[in-house]
């Protein structure tokens, strides 16, 4: 994820190249950092927050427990502390000191500008953390401030939202090859259709469920489809989706 982010930040000069350094425990990422990107890369956290103004945790959240203690010992004082990760409230992360810190949660389509991000100030963050977090989120796609308590929702919908739209291609896909048709033509076909109906609700202002309608002919194909899916309960399964997302990322509020 940090990846995305930092391909878009320094693809749109929204931070200059020599400005970012990339810390990794692994030497094949640092390299992989270096040559896309240029960017500086150390496996040294504690080293690599020192001076920097803006620090983003982007490691897992079982992980924070571990790492967090070598990098607060040596942030500067005044360092905006900016996490993406999922669960990990604001409050845990300030452990009772009076650090900035604002949560985002992003999503992978930030790689090409794409992105979804919602953006909430913990306790001490101030006006201007959050429009530099959203100066930085809002060069890789829409980034939108919420409350910190909504922010499990926010990862439901839109921080793993790609990969239900991922699911749900996978599952067009398989359907087209069981039907004969060529990869490469309905890999094109179903990836226009999905943009294309994002675009059409974007562009329209309508709601999904009146578009929906207007493709559904009475006693036609579309009607056969959505039927089926009615039938077998996806809606609800959809929606038992989220919400187990967003349960999951209360419970990894507590490690
Ligand atoms: N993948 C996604 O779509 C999204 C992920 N997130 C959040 O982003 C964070 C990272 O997730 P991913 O990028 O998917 O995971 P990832 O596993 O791809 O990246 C985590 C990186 O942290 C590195 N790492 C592990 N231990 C470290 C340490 N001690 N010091 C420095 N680096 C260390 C790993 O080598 C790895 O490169 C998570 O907290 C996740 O909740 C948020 C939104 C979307
Ligand atoms: O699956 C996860 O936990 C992370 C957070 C949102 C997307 N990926």
């Amino acid at each position: 994820m940090a990846e995305a982010i930092v391909a878009g930040i320094v693809g749109n000069e929204v931070v200059q190249v020599e400005d970012v350094c990339v810390t990794d425990i692994s030497e094949t990422r640092l390299e992989h950092f270096e040559s896309g990107y240029g960017v500086r890369t150390s496996a040294n956290n504690a080293g690599a927050v020192a001076d920097a103004d803006v620090v983003v945790l982007s490691v897992k959240p079982q992980i924070f427990p571990a790492v967090w203690p070598e990098i607060e010992a040596s942030l500067k004082p005044d360092a905006l502390v900016v996490s993406i990760m999922a669960g990990i409230p604001s409050a845990k992360i300030a452990s009772g000191k009076p650090v900035r810190v604002v949560r985002v949660m992003p999503n992978t389509p930030s790689l090409v500008g794409e992105g979804a991000a919602g953006i909430a100030a913990g306790e001490f963050a101030t006006e201007a953390d959050l429009e530099l977090a959203c100066k930085l989120l809002g060069a890789v796609g829409v980034a939108k401030i919420v409350k910190e308590e909504e922010i499990d929702a926010v990862t439901a919908l839109s921080g793993s939202g790609p990969a239900y739209v991922f699911y749900l291609l996978e599952s067009m896909l398989e359907a087209a090859d069981a039907m004969g048709l060529e990869k490469g033509i309905s890999r094109e076909l179903a990836l226009a259709t999905v943009i294309g109906a994002a675009k059409l609700m974007q562009e329209s202002g309508e709601e999904a469920a009146e578009l929906r309608r207007k493709v559904t002919s009475k006693g036609g194909t579309t009607a056969a489809g959505i039927n089926t899916l009615e039938e077998r309960g996806v809606k609800d399964s959809v929606i038992a989706a989220l919400l187990a997302a967003q349960a999951r990322s209360k419970e990894l509020a507590n490690g």
